[in-house]
């Protein structure tokens, strides 16, 4: 006999008087999540601009901060939630809090919930390893947010980061309503693996296909494979069975932008909602490739138009179309109307 919930408790709130948790994910544009230092207090200064640009801003409290500043960030984060208007821009407020395992989870997330829980969307959990992180993490955001009678419920982001994780990924995602998704952790992943990489994110040139011997001698092609083909695709699976949202993670070639576009782009194509940006000039990247092509968009509304009920089987230009097509076709609609909404040029290009 498996060890899950019966169906009726699924969704009952963990703690008296806290807010049941969401049946379904809230409809929300998340091609960026934008990470920002929030103890540094220049980074922090403009994050209310950054706000306007990105869709997800995110206090980072966790690696990338400084063991004597994880006060200082947890201080700038609530400083953040106080200052900045998010609603007005429908931008998600998120924060990535310190592992379970470490001295700072405790206070991070106490703090977090009951002073700024009414502003916060996502708690994102780092080095999550299987379902019994989420559990301890649920139920302590419940008693929470009852105690600071948080009206709506905070959601749960899990990264992927060691190979236990991976190796547990389904459960984690079925953990709990409270779960919205999960993000690739490709440095400390590569490090739990014992991948030989000191790059976070991206392809390796060592890590190619070469063609067969040549009769002339000439040198072999050689192609470039994907690093994290394997682990996104495990990703996008577990996340679409249980109605959650799937996001590549970092990219730290800040300077190399085409190779973290294309990074971006095989993620998008894969069935990933969004990524992360480290850096400023990362969120023009992520909303580029995140918002469907303009053109596809254009060829899918033409499949819609055609077979209104989404049966059958009809030619446009010279390729087939079906009832499988025409669920493609809405995939990649229903997202434009998305990004439409945020974006009134897109909005044109896309003819809505
Ligand atoms: C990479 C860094 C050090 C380069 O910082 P920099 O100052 O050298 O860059 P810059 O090009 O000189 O900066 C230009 C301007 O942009 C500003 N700026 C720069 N970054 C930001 C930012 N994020 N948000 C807002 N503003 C930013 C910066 O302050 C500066 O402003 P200025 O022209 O007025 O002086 C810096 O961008 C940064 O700290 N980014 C965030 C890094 C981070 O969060 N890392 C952790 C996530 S990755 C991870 O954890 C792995 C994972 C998942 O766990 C696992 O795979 O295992
Ligand atoms: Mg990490």
């Amino acid at each position: 006999m498996s060890i899950s919930k019966p169906p009726r408790s699924f969704f009952k709130p963990l703690a008296i008087g806290a807010p049941a948790p969401f049946r379904e994910l809230p409809t929300r544009v998340e091609r960026m999540i934008h990470f920002v230092p929030p103890h540094i207090e220049k980074v922090r200064a403009k994050s209310g601009d950054i706000a306007k640009q990105a869709d997800v801003v995110l206090a980072n409290l966790e690696d990338a901060i400084p063991s004597d500043a994880k006060e200082a960030a947890r201080a700038g984060a609530l400083d953040m939630a106080e200052n900045i208007d998010f609603s007005s821009t429908g931008t998600g407020f998120w924060a990535r809090v310190n592992c379970l395992n470490s001295p700072w989870f405790l206070d991070d997330v106490t703090e977090l919930v009951t002073k700024a829980g009414n502003k916060l969307d996502v708690i994102m959990l780092p080095k999550v390893e299987g379902p019994w992180d989420i559990h301890y993490a649920d139920q302590l955001i419940a008693q929470l947010e009852a105690k600071a009678s948080i009206k709506r419920p905070i959601m749960l982001h899990a990264i992927l980061e060691t190979a236990e994780g991976v190796q547990n990924v389904e459960q984690i995602c079925l953990a709990s309503p409270r779960m919205h998704g999960i993000s690739l952790g490709p440095a400390d992943l590569a490090a739990s693996r014992a991948m030989k990489t000191t790059r976070v994110g991206g392809g390796h040139p060592f890590y190619k296909v070469i063609e067969d011997p040549r009769s002339d001698d000439a040198p072999r092609a050689a192609a470039q494979q994907d690093l994290w083909h394997y682990t996104v695709s495990k990703m996008v699976d577990a996340c679409c069975t249980a109605g959650i949202k799937p996001f590549y993670g970092p990219f730290a070639d800040i300077a190399d932008v085409e190779a973290c576009e294309q990074q971006f782009r095989n993620a998008f194509l894969m069935g990933c909602a969004g990524t992360w940006s480290l850096h400023p000039k990362q969120i023009d990247i992520a909303k580029r490739v995140f918002s469907p092509d303009v053109d596809e968009v254009l060829f899918a509304k033409k499949i819609l138009a055609a077979m209104p009920d989404g049966t059958g089987v009809h030619m446009i230009d010279g390729k087939m179309q079906d009832d499988a097509t025409w669920k493609q076709a809405k995939v990649m609609v229903d997202l434009a109307r998305q990004v439409a909404e945020k974006d009134p040029d897109l909005a044109s290009a896309y003819e809505f």
